[in-house]
């Protein structure tokens, strides 16, 4: 399966295909120096088996999760980038979740003000959302995202069969974004959630969820207003991660108790809930609501008093409410 983001020159595909590492080369330039960032919960094969496609591969292993979300990072990076004399022809690939699509892209961006940036996501989190769009970022004393860019990936390709290695707790993490798209944008691909054997349609999951991406990124790549929408439930689901020092719950996990906030029809809630008992999520934690609040203040939507908020008043319909930020206070029982 191939889709466009049509972004005119910033635009790429995303290709899906299941087994498609193994032939990598034949979609994707490597006949260059390519920097290949993964996290050492990356199966050794997939490292591989890229790299001996490439002319000259150059591999670089993170400690898996948030921690390497940082600037330290971002340095060390570019500084093997500039050691090995990567060029402005050469590349950066990002191997693995979240966290590597992000920090690698950033490297990508800042790298002689930008080289070309390939994106591999094996996870559901990064299949499914972060690899499209091109926000690309490192956290900042425990606050999410704050220092990045919007970088868009020259291509992304995506083999579903990376998904045998992950655990069931991160596999599950990213369905999360999934089910936020379809809150937002797509009400058929929430009823897949209620209805279906939610692994034996993966593909379908994640080929509405990369249109909904898509569709609202090519309208507003920039996030100057409809693309915040795709923020649903980060407000207080980033405020949630901050509070347990990134370590405590993975990232779509936050986003659902995020999104409970915001879901105004009650009826809809009972489905999400309902959802969220089949899939095993948890769906609410304790916190102090005032240290909770302070970390909402960190918000990219947020701007003086207030904060754009995304509501769902209506499965498949985000509104962007202008909210006070003392009112959120309130919502959280602070
Ligand atoms: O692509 C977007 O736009 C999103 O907001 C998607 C989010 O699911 C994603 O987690 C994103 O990285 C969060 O971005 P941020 O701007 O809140 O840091």
């Amino acid at each position: 399966m191939k889709l466009h983001v049509d972004l005119k020159e910033n635009g790429y595909d995303i290709l899906v295909e299941h087994g498609i590492l193994a032939h990598i080369q034949e979609v994707v330039d490597l006949k260059r120096k390519v920097m290949i960032i993964t996290d050492e919960n990356v199966p050794k094969a997939y490292t591989d088996t890229i790299a001996k496609q490439c002319k000259e591969a150059y591999i670089e292993v993170l400690p898996a999760g948030e921690a390497s979300k940082q600037l330290s990072t971002f340095q060390a990076l570019c500084e093997k980038l500039l050691n090995n004399h990567f060029s402005r022809k050469d590349c950066v690939l990002a191997l693995g979740g979240g966290v590597i699509g992000d920090v690698s892209g950033f490297v990508a961006s800042a790298y002689m003000r930008g080289i070309d940036f390939i994106q591999v996501p094996t996870t559901t989190l990064s299949q499914i959302d972060s690899s499209i769009g091109g926000k690309v970022a490192v956290n900042l004393n425990e606050v999410k995202n704050i220092i990045g860019a919007f970088y868009q990936p020259c291509k992304v390709i995506i083999d579903p069969d990376t998904l045998q290695s992950l655990p069931k707790r991160h596999y599950i993490n990213g369905l999360i974004e999934a089910l936020k798209a379809g809150l937002i944008y797509d009400a058929s691909l929430f009823e897949l959630f209620e209805s279906e054997d939610i692994q034996a349609v993966y593909d379908t999951i994640l080929y509405k969820a990369l249109c909904v991406k898509k569709a609202v990124v090519e309208k507003d790549e920039k996030e100057q207003n409809l693309r915040k929408i795709l923020n649903f439930g980060h407000t207080i689901g980033h405020a949630i991660e901050s509070y347990y020092h990134l370590e405590e719950y993975l990232h779509g996990e936050c986003v659902a108790m995020g999104m409970l906030y915001f879901i105004d029809d009650p009826s809809l809630k009972q489905r999400v809930l309902r959802v969220y008992e089949r899939l095993g999520i948890q769906k609410e934690t304790s916190f102090d609501p005032t240290s909770i609040y302070h970390l909402l203040c960190n918000d990219k939507k947020a701007s003086g008093n207030s904060v754009t908020c995304v509501h769902v008043k209506e499965l498949g319909k985000a509104e962007l409410i202008e909210t006070p930020l003392e009112l959120l206070k309130t919502k959280l029982g602070g």
